[in-house]
């Protein structure tokens, strides 16, 4: 039989790693978490998410996020180009479909970081998903890092602070919880969760 190579031959959809879902409140830790992971793991596919929110300082499209216009996002969701999409704080927000099943029929490890919407929306159309959450030590270390992260005006930072009471409420819809004490040892648990080590 000719040789095939592994990018183009699918792998077996009960071999496949499990598509896995880190959600958690805004400045709790995610993205430095898995800026951490993949700087020694580059090899975790970390979806890159379409939004409406306008970028911060130094991020770049295609890096972050695909920074869309709402005609943009509207056409993204008619057209059914996206796995899931939530309204977050005012800005809308959405997982580009086909990239994430090429990645998970290739075998890869993926990582979505999205927000509660979209992790119950994924446990629903993907039920073997993995769901993990990332909790703060304590409320007031939330509230530490979100105010400290330097990157939202006051009234952003109220917005968020309260869907991040809602988020923290909905813990235990998740299959794991992680706490945010330290980036390594968060980040090394994720990697374990996702068979990568
Ligand atoms: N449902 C959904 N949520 C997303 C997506 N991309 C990002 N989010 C979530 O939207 C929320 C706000 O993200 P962002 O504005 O980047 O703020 P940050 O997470 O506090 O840095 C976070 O909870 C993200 O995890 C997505 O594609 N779908
Ligand atoms: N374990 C930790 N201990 C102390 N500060 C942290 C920790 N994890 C993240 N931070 C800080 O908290 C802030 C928010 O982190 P960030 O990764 O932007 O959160 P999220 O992506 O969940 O919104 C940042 O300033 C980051 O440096």
């Amino acid at each position: 039989m000719a040789a095939t190579s592994r990018g183009t031959t699918p792998v077996p959809p009960e071999s496949r790693p499990r598509l896995t879902v880190l959600s958690g409140p805004s400045g709790v830790g995610k993205s430095t978490v898995v800026a951490h992971m993949r700087k020694e793991h580059p090899e975790v596919w970390l979806s890159v998410s379409a939004t409406t929110r306008k970028p911060r300082p130094g991020e770049r499209h295609g890096v972050q996020y695909f920074f869309v216009s709402d005609e943009e996002m509207d056409k993204l969701i008619a057209n059914g180009e996206l796995l899931e999409w939530a309204e977050f704080a005012g800005n809308r927000y959405g997982t580009p479909r086909g990239a994430v099943l090429q990645r998970l029929e290739a075998g890869e490890p993926v990582l979505l970081e999205i927000d509660l919407q979209g992790a119950r929306l994924v446990r629903e159309s993907m039920p073997e998903a993995q769901l993990v959450f990332l909790a703060p030590p304590s409320w007031e270390e939330l509230v530490r890092r979100l105010t400290g992260r330097g990157t939202e005006p006051p009234e952003v930072i109220e917005r968020r602070l309260a869907a991040a009471k809602i988020e923290l409420a909905a813990e235990s819809e998740f299959d794991i919880t992680l706490v945010n004490t330290s980036v390594e040892d968060v980040a090394r648990e994720l990697l374990v969760l996702m068979d990568v080590v």
